[in-house]
C-alpha cells in the first residue's frame, strides 16, 4: 500500500461512524466483530430509531443506505459500507491480519459460505417472521404484512436450528474448530429468535450449548442485547 493510501487507511481508521439501533440482532453483529477487533475506541455510533421509521427517511436512504437498513458505515472519507458481512470483512482486514474472516482461500470460502448459510436458513427468516408474522415495527413502518410468508419463515428457521443443531454434534464452531464471522451471524439469529420468542428447541442441545459458550466471549456479552 502506497504511504498516501495507508494515510488515507489511517485517517479513516480514526473516526468512523456506525448508524446502529443497539439492541438490534443485525447491529449486533457488527459491534462483536468490533469488539472482537479491539476497534472500540475507533468507531462512534448514532443511534437510528428503527421504530420511528428514521432509517426508512428519504435522506437515509438517499445519503446513507439505500436498502433502508441497519448498520451502516461510514469512514472519515464519507465512504459509506452497509451489510453485516460486508462491514465485518471490512473491519476484520483493516489491520491486515483477519481473524473472522479466513485467513486462507478454503477459510474464506467456507466461512463466507456458513455465515450467508446462517443468514438464509435462520437469521433473515426470523426477520421475515418479525415484520410480516409479528407487528414488527409498528403499522406507521411495517406498511406491507404477509402472515402467512412470516409464519413460514418461523418454520424455516427452527429448521435451521435444527441443521446447525446437528452441525455443532460434530464440530465445535458453525465453520469449524475456530471462532468466526459465521457464529457471529448464528449468535445474531438467536438474538432475534429471542426478540420474536420463538424458543430454540430443547432437543437441539449442541445449539443450546455452543450459545452458552459464546454468551461467555466478553465480545458478546457486552453488548446491549445481552446486557438484558
Ligand atoms: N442484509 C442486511 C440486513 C440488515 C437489517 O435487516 N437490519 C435491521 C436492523 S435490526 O432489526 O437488526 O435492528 C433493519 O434495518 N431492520 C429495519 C427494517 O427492516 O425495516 C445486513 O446484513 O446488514
Amino acid at each position: 500500500m502506497s504511504e498516501l493510501a495507508a494515510n488515507i487507511e489511517a485517517s479513516n481508521l480514526q473516526s468512523m461512524t456506525i448508524y446502529d439501533f443497539p439492541v438490534g440482532p443485525y447491529p449486533t453483529r457488527v459491534r462483536i466483530a468490533i469488539a472482537e477487533k479491539n476497534l472500540q475506541d475507533k468507531v462512534r455510533f448514532e443511534m437510528v430509531d428503527l421504530y420511528k421509521g428514521e432509517h426508512k427517511r428519504p435522506d437515509f436512504i438517499e445519503q446513507k443506505n439505500y436498502s433502508g437498513t441497519l448498520p451502516v458505515l461510514e469512514l472519515a472519507d464519507g465512504t459509506l459500507i452497509a451489510e453485516c458481512t460486508a462491514i465485518t470483512q471490512y473491519l476484520d482486514t483493516l489491520d491486515g491480519s483477519p481473524s473472522l474472516t479466513g485467513t486462507s482461500p478454503l477459510e474464506q470460502g467456507t466461512i463466507h459460505m456458513m455465515s450467508k448459510r446462517a443468514e438464509i436458513e435462520m437469521l433473515d427468516a426470523i426477520s421475515t417472521y418479525f415484520h410480516h408474522g409479528t407487528p414488527g415495527l409498528g403499522p406507521s413502518v411495517e406498511l406491507y404484512q404477509n402472515p402467512e410468508w412470516g409464519f413460514r419463515q418461523r418454520d424455516k428457521a427452527v429448521r435451521g436450528m435444527h441443521y446447525f443443531d446437528k452441525l455443532l454434534q460434530r464440530q465445535s464452531f458453525i465453520a469449524g474448530e475456530k471462532f468466526s464471522m459465521a457464529d457471529i451471524t448464528v449468535i445474531g439469529g438467536l438474538v432475534f429468535a429471542a426478540i420474536v420468542k420463538l424458543d430454540v428447541p430443547q432437543e437441539c442441545e449442541a445449539l443450546l450449548a455452543w450459545f452458552e459458550r459464546m454468551k461467555t466471549r466478553e465480545s458478546v456479552k457486552s453488548q446491549p442485547a445481552f446486557s438484558g
